[in-house]
């Protein structure tokens, strides 16, 4: 998988990108300059406002090399504490504004949204989301509205959940089954947590996007079978991937006449089998559709409800919903689990808070908000590891202020969500993982908006319902169910994979059964 640093060293090292770059440094020096004076001037003319404060960089390449470390979320947050919340970088020829307080952060996403409410996409997720396509990518326009009516309705919103409320229960019992059949077959032995979660969580997003829970598939296209782990790979896995390849043509638009043809052919092949996966994994819905048994998933509703748009866009659509409810909710349990595994205190906290509440019955979703530690654990795990560090960029379209500072149009905006929750002037000692601190009264409790996980305002996230549901019932009860001890050397996996912050190495405990009272 290709980082920023790896892309710059291969790009500096490249003959022909280094002789285009000497035979036409001279211009793009000046194409620069002009450029930087051109938007200074304007600036001043138009606003009485001050510029951001500036990170200092490189010539052309502007700060991408000091963003070589492969996680740049955790790079912004440390600028944070020279420049302040608000600064601004230069990404090659791009100019984007970085935000890593909560305050600048909503000031942005609510208050001056409607001047950044367009997306700055990547070449690769330009590609992988077929130009806007997906709710999450798109601009904020009349295809965005109804997209984004059509998943809640059907999938996201309330009145949707309680529909696919069956694919969640199935799922934290086949969980519940596989762990307890793992844990008891080979005491002592570390168990696989998230090969039996991931698995299932798959189930639930395929049942709710296309109606089943596929065992294979056949492929016209690519001449044979694949199997559910590879349906996984090439919806899921490869996706993920492919959505942080690095382009160097994004940085410097006006090369982008250059072909970079490793990344296009890749890019181009995993977009190939995604279409040709989904084509057949629809193919097969439709087929049962005509005869005549209707499901309550998000094909069968975009079929009928949703006319004007074209199967290519249906496809894509559906497909979102899959990776979308895949990646996110295992990040968040992983994580949660791995903190209370390695914290006996909190561990019994929340097992003893389960058992007032419950009994010996199961925790179910109705008794979730009658549990506000298990909460707590939710959204303190969120905090410390926001499975979406960065925010997919947004876009200044027109002039806009803030935190005071003139922004101007063109300009992109990171907004570093990982920089707002892990902020020492808003959180007490950030790096530790404390749930007590969402206990204070000044919290609602079923609020699901206490730290920036989740974005703000418009485009805050669709799924956070979902992903509450599943998240805090699978805890619950896996606590409920056993004892949790890492293994030995587990503490010190604490490092991140990828665009989400997905656990590098996965979970290894043992699980102890708890005995039934
Ligand atoms: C713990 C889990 C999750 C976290 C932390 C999370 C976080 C986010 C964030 C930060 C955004 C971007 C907000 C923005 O651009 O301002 C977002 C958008 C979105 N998320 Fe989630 N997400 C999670 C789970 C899910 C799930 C399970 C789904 C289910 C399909 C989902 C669907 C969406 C959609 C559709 C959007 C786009 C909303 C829009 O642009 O209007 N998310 N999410």
């Amino acid at each position: 998988m290709a980082t920023m640093s790896d892309t710059l060293h291969v790009i500096l090292s490249k003959p022909f990108a280094n002789s285009v770059a000497l035979g036409g440094i001279a211009l793009l020096f000046f194409f620069v300059f002009a450029r930087g004076l051109t938007s200074s001037f304007f600036t001043r003319k138009r606003s009485t406002l001050s510029s951001v404060p500036v990170v200092p960089g490189l010539p052309l390449l502007g700060n991408l090399l000091q963003l070589k470390e492969k996680k740049p979320h955790k790079t912004f947050a440390k600028w944070a504490e020279i420049y302040g919340p608000i600064y601004s970088i230069k990404t090659g020829a791009s100019t984007m504004v970085v935000l890593n307080s909560t305050e600048v952060a909503k000031e942005a996403m609510v208050t001056r949204f409607s001047s950044i409410s367009t997306r700055k996409l990547s070449n690769a997720l330009k590609i992988l989301t077929f130009d806007k396509c997906m709710v999450a990518t798109s601009d904020y326009d009349d295809f965005h509205k109804m997209v984004k009516r059509h998943i809640l309705t059907n999938v996201l919103g309330p009145n949707a959940q309680k529909r696919h409320r069956c694919h969640r229960d199935a799922m934290i019992d086949n969980i519940s089954r596989n762990l307890l059949a793992s844990a008891t077959s080979s005491p002592n032995k570390s168990v696989n947590f998230r090969h039996i979660f991931e698995s299932e969580l798959f189930a639930v997003a395929l049942k709710q996007a296309l109606g089943e829970d596929n065992d294979s598939i056949h492929v016209k296209e690519l001449g044979r079978s694949l199997s559910r782990e590879e349906i996984f790979q090439i919806l899921v896995t490869d996706m993920m991937e492919g959505a942080i390849e690095v382009d160097w043509r994004d940085f410097f638009p006006y090369l982008k006449w250059i072909p970079n043809n490793r990344i296009e052919r890749r890019l181009q092949q995993m977009d190939f089998n995604r279409r040709v996966v989904m084509k057949a994994l629809i193919d097969e819905e439709k087929k049962r559709i005509a005869s005549g048994q209707a499901l309550n998933c998000y094909l069968d509703y975009l079929l009928s409800e949703a006319k004007t748009l074209t199967e290519e866009q249906i496809a894509i659509l559906v497909w979102e919903a899959i990776i979308e409810t895949s990646d996110t909710t295992l990040v968040t349990t992983e994580w949660a689990l791995f903190e209370l595994s390695k914290d006996h205190c909190r561990q019994e906290r929340l097992y003893q808070a389960l058992k007032h509440v419950c009994g010996s019955e199961n925790i179910t979703e109705e008794k979730l908000s009658q549990v506000p530690y298990l909460m707590a654990v939710f959204h303190e795990t969120l905090r410390k590891y926001s499975p979406a560090p960065v925010i997919p960029l947004r876009y200044v379209h027109e002039d806009t202020q803030i935190g005071g500072y003139h922004i101007p149009a063109g300009t992109e905006i990171a907004i570093n969500i990982y920089g707002c929750n892990m902020d020492k002037r808003q959180w007490e000692n950030p790096g530790d993982w404390r749930p007590e601190r969402f206990l204070d009264e000044k919290y609602d409790s079923m609020e699901l908006q206490k730290t920036m996980a989740f974005g703000a305002g418009k485009r805050a996230c669709a799924g956070s319902l979902q992903a509450m549901l599943m998240v805090c019932t699978a805890i619950g009860r896996l606590v409920q169910k056993f004892e949790w001890r890492p293994v030995e050397g587990e503490e010190a996996n604490v490092d991140t994979l990828g665009l989400t912050t997905r656990k590098l190495h996965p979970l290894k405990v043992v699980l102890k059964p708890r005995i039934e009272e």
